[in-house]
């Protein structure tokens, strides 16, 4: 499930970095002028202590000088706090941009993001690595200020005197290759460390998600095994990193200190020879610790490294398309729907082909089929939570893919098997929609859901905090019901949503849900015989195909089709081709009795 690093492609990673570097921009200009000001500052120093020792030194007076050197230190310390505070909130603003402008991304996606990466994965992208991308802008304008340092020691030096620039330039190839090889190794081994990171957080939220799976299995070692199995790859990427940053210290602090050493035997010299003064001698040897200084460099390097690597995880996300919308809106109509040679695939399988299907506005279409036949999928085609591979969808005649984002979402509403119940409370579950419903609306919403009686038995009633509220599988139906009634919409789209419902509150759901309504089609996926039997019509998909589209009553006379219920062939005119016939009121037990079929 988890891309390779490189999937997106540099140029993705590199757009996703200009962006990143644009979040920045003021902050981080201030970012580069403070941290030059400061490097200034830092080449000024060392003259002005020079100049204030060869003024003590010859017993004049150096009080000034002295003030001067206290002065910059000063200018140092405030320019130093300036830095950070701009750092880290260049830092929290381009991350804070990063998390919300893919959030955004991940949710225009849906479950075509989970599908690709693994939610673990996505929320260690989205969490981590956001932050470590965030630290880009400022890592940057801390580099360049920080390059700053060298390039001005280099020309004080040469103002000393040009020998001493001109034996620092000699060996300073030595130190840039040694910094181009140290960001190269790094950006690999990060990138490696962080991806390894990623499937770690897949498998956890896989584990978390199946906690109960796993308990009753009794597997919970196992699983702990499963989940942290990629340590051995984790620890191997850190410890490289480990070497590599080693083996740049190793390096700098045998070439840094020789330079240093070579400026200051040059420095001597020119001392004996009276070309430089004592304080001139003290300034130079500032300088080449300043020029050689690549402690500071690595650093930044090393977080633009991070920076780097996590922009890239963060680009292949983003290098995903999300579905486009067009501007188009709805004639008045009542939801006729239409699947024009739709071929939908699936984990590279052809899971619909070419299917017809037309479900006439204002009716009531179930959907049946053998597990995996495809019924969900055609659910979410129908209301365009996915796109199919080939063919078109059309309501009242227009194309799904040309409808504007909100006129679409305001036209379909969809209930789930296993709803998610956003919403800080009850009340705002059942009204979350493109148009939060009012209150009355959604009590009304509930009453018909059969999920108001619950509800109010509630601590808080509908004010109760939605994750606070104990509520079964049944009744987290009811409320995810509720919120499709609430919603409204001309087409209304049933996953199997009454699944978990007793079939006594089924039966009394069924009967609102499919008391006739000219002004809304509905389309429903079922698994149970009495909810096809309610419906104005069946289309049963096999073999992802349209094998039939009929009532149940004519349906239930195939065997196969009685097969897909579980029923034998023996029943083929038994009471659930007359008795669950759509308008026929034989009473909950009525209905519980005719399950079996
Ligand atoms: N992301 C995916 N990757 C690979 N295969 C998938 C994916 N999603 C669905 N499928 C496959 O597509 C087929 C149709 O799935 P779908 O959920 O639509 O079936 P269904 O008819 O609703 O089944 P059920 O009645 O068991 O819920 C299944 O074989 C399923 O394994």
């Amino acid at each position: 499930m988890n891309s390779s690093p490189d999937s997106a492609g540099p140029a993705a990673g590199r757009s996703l970095s200009r962006a990143v570097l644009r979040q920045g921009g003021a902050r981080c200009a201030a970012l580069c002028a403070v941290g030059t000001a400061a490097t200034a500052a830092g080449l000024l120093l060392p003259a002005l202590l020079g100049h204030t020792l060869d003024l003590l030194l010859a017993r004049a007076p150096a009080a000034r000088w002295i003030g001067g050197c206290a002065g910059v230190v000063a200018l140092l310390a405030l320019l130093d706090g300036c830095a950070s505070v701009l750092s880290g909130t260049a830092d929290a603003q381009a991350t804070a941009w990063l998390r919300r402008h893919l959030t955004g991304h991940v949710l225009a996606l849906g479950p075509r993001a989970a599908a690709r990466f693994g939610a673990g994965d996505l929320v260690a992208r989205l969490v981590g690595n956001a932050a470590q991308a965030g630290t880009a802008p400022g890592a940057l304008a801390a580099l360049l200020a920080a390059l700053a340092a060298p390039v001005g020691g280099v020309v004080a030096l040469a103002l000393l005197d040009p020998y001493l620039a001109a034996v620092f330039l000699a060996g300073a190839p030595v130190l840039a290759l040694l910094l181009r090889s140290f960001a190269r190794d790094t950006s690999a081994c990060v990138a490696d460390y962080q991806r390894v990171q990623g499937r770690i957080a897949g498998a956890l939220a896989e584990a978390v998600g199946g906690f109960r799976t796993i308990r009753a299995a009794g597997v919970e070692d196992r699983e702990t095994a499963r989940i942290l199995a990629p340590l051995p790859e984790l620890s191997r990427a850190g410890h490289q990193m480990w070497r590599v940053q080693g083996r740049a210290a190793a390096r700098a602090v045998t070439v840094a200190p020789l330079l240093n050493l070579a400026v200051l035997a040059v420095a001597g010299l020119l001392l004996a020879r009276h070309r430089l003064s004592v304080g001139e001698v003290l300034a130079a040897s500032r300088y080449a610790a300043l020029a050689t200084g690549v402690g500071a460099l690595v650093g930044q390097l090393a977080t633009l490294a991070r920076a780097r690597a996590a922009t890239g995880r963060l680009a292949e996300v983003r290098a995903e398309p999300a579905p486009g919308y067009g501007a188009g809106r709805l004639p008045p109509g009542n939801g006729r729907l239409e699947l024009r040679a739709v071929t939908a695939l699936r984990g590279g399988r052809t899971v619909l082909d070419r299917v017809d299907l037309t479900v006439p506005g204002g009716t009531t279409l179930a959907v049946v089929g053998r597990s995996g036949a495809g019924k969900s999928l055609l659910a979410q085609l129908a209301g365009r939570l996915t796109d199919p591979d080939a063919g078109d969808i059309l309501l009242d005649g227009v194309l799904l893919g040309d409808l504007a984002h909100a006129e679409l979402r305001r036209a379909v509403a969809y209930a789930f098997e296993r709803p998610a119940l956003p919403g800080t409370t009850i009340e705002d579950t059942i009204a979350f929609g493109p148009t939060p419903a009012t209150p009355a609306a959604v009590r009304s919403a509930a009453r018909r859901a059969h999920a108001d009686d619950f509800v109010r038995r509630l601590p808080d009633g509908y004010a109760t905090r939605t994750a606070d509220a104990p509520r079964s599988g049944g009744e987290s139906q009811r409320l995810g019901l509720a919120r499709a009634f609430a919603h409204g919409g001309r087409l209304l789209i049933l996953d199997d949503a009454l699944s978990s419902l007793d079939t006594v509150t089924e039966h009394r759901i069924a009967q609102t849900l499919l008391t006739p309504d000219p002004s809304r089609t509905r389309l429903l996926i079922a698994h149970r015989a009495t909810t096809a039997a309610r419906a104005d019509r069946v289309a049963w998909l096999d073999a992802g195909r349209v094998r039939a589209v009929a009532t149940h009553q004519e349906l239930w006379r195939e065997a196969e089709y009685r097969a897909v219920f579980g029923a034998g062939p023996e029943n083929g005119e038994s009471a659930c081709g007359a008795g669950m016939a759509r308008g026929t009121d034989g009473g909950a037990e009525a209905e519980a009795g005719t399950e079996a079929c």
